[in-house]
């Protein structure tokens, strides 16, 4: 580092305090927003699962196609400590934007509980997720370098030791947003209709938004800001656009051929700048078939949160909604990267394996492919019960409505005799219940819990369904001035019809009285059967994404590290697209079916790359640039040596010519 750090606490710069609670806000709004996200989309602006999954991804992938304009901002322009303060400013009115879209009540004027103004809260939310994209993409490779640079020349250990807390904190913030916000999302809030409460579920992201901008800023005073550099992209670049030309001018046989083909850049660029380009080149050449690890990992939050809710969340008294069980993947990365680090690795040695990085990639590929596996495997169990419980369905309301029918006609004229609503046929959504009561007394009842109201249900009639959350709910039946109290638990995914038999009798419960028909059993396949895609899904991240980041950073020339991951990075953008082109070209009717062709997918991209692993040589940057360093001081030594020689024997000429004309002088003098 070239600048001077002056508070230091046990050997560590004070500055890289407000670096890391800073990350710890950022991630935590990122994950908290993005954990909900695919929920919104479904059940606010009622997209379907495609359109749903589709923009999700689009938006993961704009959020590392940025780090490329972050970088290029950073390095060339504003430096890294102005553009993480103007893209972090950027990015919290992204997040403002977003909790503002999910506010039904701006444009709820029928007081119904749904928008009626739908194309507000769609472009609101676009906007607000493409200044999200812009900023939290623009900082991502800003502010870990900014860390990094906080740090003396002499200070490796604990610059090591910064990165592996940095990592922590990026899991830390997403565990506790993704158990937070989905609780957030569950509530029930609105001023003229209770809905489920996005906008505080993205609200709160925005406030830690603001939280993370303002630590940062305390921090400021502290901070080693270095200079823009210029920007090594456009270096890179131009050299790359020159080698290719002038390969193309030279393209006749009468041309001797060169080694590599950016040798054909000798002629305008320094050696060094040469070989490490093409340091850069091998690397980037073998991140060609990574897109596809991310393809599978980042559908955690869209295909795998979406089957969730087709589950069972009840873990004892627990209940977990389907978007916490996204909080198993950073639970898992805090238990398994140490446990990575300090026991198997170090086993595997032991064993005698070489087990290199790329060795670890490809491995963690092959875990990321037994995840999917494993989650297709769930899924045709979903498929199986959901079969049985249509079978259930159908059996029961046949019997059910055959005996409803006999008691209608028995007992009500046909004037008075009311259509049956439209049975519910698919299970109901975000795991809900589907409710409703069949009055078979004489008179009107009216039922209610505190989350809705079925209204008055006239005699011998229905009313609507409504949709409750699993859990205890006591039902209160009135009929003029009498009422009685009926309780029931529910799962999740279940449809119930409610009998209320003319022999009621009002009193302080009506629990006997009231027979429950059971529509649509509750979910019955559990969401802990997800808990093995997970394992094998983080193993795959720990092995797949630690490894690969590290491996960028010491495969990277020293003046190129951020290119390298600015490329990583790019690695997971494109991992998103593949997502929307495959789910779109193969539109599989079963989703199992879709799980099974992405682990097909990735276990030949896998193939590819342990062949393309097996051909390359690991290199050490720093020991090349030396060597170059070297040649061009010898070069250097000689041409000064030359250049020395030269005058020396300049000067001697000149001595010989002043003492020629000295002697002339003189001659002429004398
Ligand atoms: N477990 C998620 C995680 O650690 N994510 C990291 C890295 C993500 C990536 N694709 O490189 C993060 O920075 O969010």
């Amino acid at each position: 580092m070239a600048g001077t750090i002056n508070k230091e606490v046990c050997g560590y710069p004070l500055s890289i305090f407000f670096i890391v609670v800073n990350e710890f806000c950022e991630r935590f709004s990122y994950y908290g927003m993005r954990a909900v996200l695919v929920l919104y989309f479904k059940y606010f602006l009622r997209w379907d699962d495609d359109l749903a999954t589709s923009i999700y991804h689009t938006f993961v992938a704009l959020c590392y196609l940025t780090p490329i304009l972050g970088a290029i901002v950073a390095d060339s322009w504003l430096g890294k400590f102005k553009t993480i303060i103007y893209l972090s400013i950027v990015y919290a009115i992204g997040q403002v934007a977003m909790a503002v879209s999910a506010i039904h009540d701006i444009t709820d004027t029928d007081r119904d509980g749904t928008p009626d103004n739908m194309t507000f809260h769609v472009v609101l939310s676009m906007v607000g997720l493409f200044l999200i994209a812009l900023g939290t993409g623009g900082i991502k490779p800003c502010v870990a370098a900014f860390g990094g640079d906080q740090f003396s020349d002499h200070q490796d250990r604990q610059r090591r030791t910064f990165f592996s807390v940095f990592y922590l904190c990026i899991n830390g913030g997403s565990l506790l947003s993704t158990i937070i916000t989905p609780i957030l999302r569950a509530q029930d809030c609105g001023i003229h209709s209770q809905q489920k409460c996005y906008s505080l579920a993205f609200g709160v992201p925005a406030a830690l938004m603001l939280v993370a901008l303002v630590v940062f800023i305390v921090g400021s005073g502290m901070y080693y800001k270095a200079e823009p550099q210029g920007n090594i992209m456009l270096d890179v670049c131009k050299c790359i656009g020159f080698a290719i030309k002038n390969r193309y001018r030279h393209r006749s046989n009468q041309y001797p051929k060169r080694q590599h083909w950016m040798d054909w850049a000798e002629e305008k660029y320094d050696k060094l700048l040469i070989a490490q380009i093409k340091m850069v080149l091998k690397v980037l050449f073998l991140y060609i078939p990574l897109p596809m690890f991310w393809t599978l990992f980042d559908q955690k939050g869209s295909r795998w949160t979406l089957q969730a809710t087709t589950m069972n969340g009840y873990f004892g008294s627990l209940v977990i909604q389907p978007d916490q069980m996204q909080t198993v993947n950073p639970i898992l990365i805090l238990t398994l990267v140490p446990i990575m680090d300090s026991v198997i690795y170090p086993l595997i040695n032991k064993c005698g394996l070489n087990f290199t990085p790329l060795k670890r990639m490809t491995v963690g590929m092959l875990l990321a492919a037994i995840a999917f596996v494993c989650a297709a495997l769930v899924q045709i169990e979903i498929d199986v019960s959901r079969k049985q419980l249509l079978y259930l369905f159908i059996s029961s309301s046949h019997f059910y409505f055959f005996f409803l029918n006999l008691i209608f006609r028995k007992h009500c004229p046909p004037s008075h005799q009311h259509p049956r609503t439209d049975d519910i046929t698919s299970k109901p959504q975000e795991g809900n219940n589907a409710i409703r009561f069949v009055n078979g007394m004489k008179t009107a009842v009216n039922v209610s819990i505190p989350a809705a109201n079925f209204g008055l249900i006239e005699p011998f009639s229905y009313s609507n369904y409504s949709l409750i959350k699993n859990g205890k709910v006591t039902f209160t039946l009135w009929s003029g001035s009498q009422s009685c109290e009926y309780s029931t638990d529910f799962g999740f995914g279940s449809s119930y019809t409610f009998f209320i038999p003319s022999t009621l009798v009002f009193g302080p419960n009506c629990q006997e009285s009231i027979t429950a028909a059971e529509d649509i059993k509750p979910n019955s396949v559990h969401m802990a059967l997800q808990i093995p895609q997970y394992f094998f899904i983080t193993a795959g991240e720990v092995m797949f994404s630690v490894t690969g980041l590290e491996f960028s950073y010491s495969q990277a020339p020293s003046n190129m590290k951020a290119v390298l991951q600015a490329g990583w990075l790019f690695t997971v953008a494109i991992g998103n697209f593949i997502v929307l082109i495959v789910a779109e070209l193969a539109k599989l009717p079963k989703q199992w079916a879709e799980y099974v062709l992405f682990a097909s997918l990735l276990v030949a991209v896998c193939f590819i790359f342990s062949i393309m692993a097996y051909f390359y040589t690991y290199i050490d940057p720093a020991e090349i640039e030396a060597q170059f360093k070297k040649n061009v001081n010898e070069d250097d030594e000689d041409n000064k040596h030359k250049l020395q020689k030269t005058e020396v024997e300049m000067n001697k000429r000149d001595s010989i010519k002043c003492h020629d004309e000295d002697d002339k002088d003189k001659q002429t003098k004398m």
